[in-house]
């Protein structure tokens, strides 16, 4: 199975654990990182499955390097029938609109015919925990289910 992470950040952290999904989970599949921002949405297909990683800025919005992505599913409108995701968020509960960037994009996805697979993963800032322990979890458990 190929997988591709497609992460969205604004300050690099979803990047970091973008990168510590492909090392936890490269001895089993073929898996690679790519910046959404760098990913053109023609490119999504059936055969690949996506783990999106995703941060929320400003007030529950997305982060900058999702923002080119997001509007090219909205103006593109791409068929994503067949199409399967996964979604791990980055935010902190201090914001009422916690992990609401994350959960924009999942919308999105479903919205164009996508299906999510499992639970979307989160990371909270106030927490304490280092996102990329919480993220190769939550990895490991999505790959178990598809
Ligand atoms: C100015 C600012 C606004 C933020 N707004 C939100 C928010 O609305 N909701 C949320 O859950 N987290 C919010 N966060 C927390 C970030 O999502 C969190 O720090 C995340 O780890 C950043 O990941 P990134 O470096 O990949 O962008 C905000 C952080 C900053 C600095």
């Amino acid at each position: 199975m190929n997988i591709q992470v497609l992460f969205g950040t604004e300050t690099g952290n979803a990047e970091m654990v973008a990168d510590d999904i492909v090392d936890a989970l490269a001895h089993e599949v073929e898996i690679s990182a790519t910046d959404m921002s760098k990913f053109q949405v023609a490119g999504l297909n059936a055969e690949t499955f996506y783990i999106v990683v995703c941060s929320t800025y400003g007030d529950g919005e997305l982060p900058n390097s999702a923002q080119p992505f997001f509007a090219a599913l909205e103006s593109e409108k791409p068929d994503l029938a067949g199409l399967r995701f996964a979604v791990f968020g980055l935010g902190d509960s201090f914001y009422a609109t916690f992990n609401r960037g994350s959960e924009i994009i999942a919308e999105r996805l479903v919205a164009l015919g996508g299906r999510q697979v499992g639970e979307r993963g989160a990371h909270d800032a106030s927490s304490g925990e280092l996102p990329g322990d919480i993220a190769m979890q939550w990895a490991k458990e999505i790959l178990a289910a598809i």
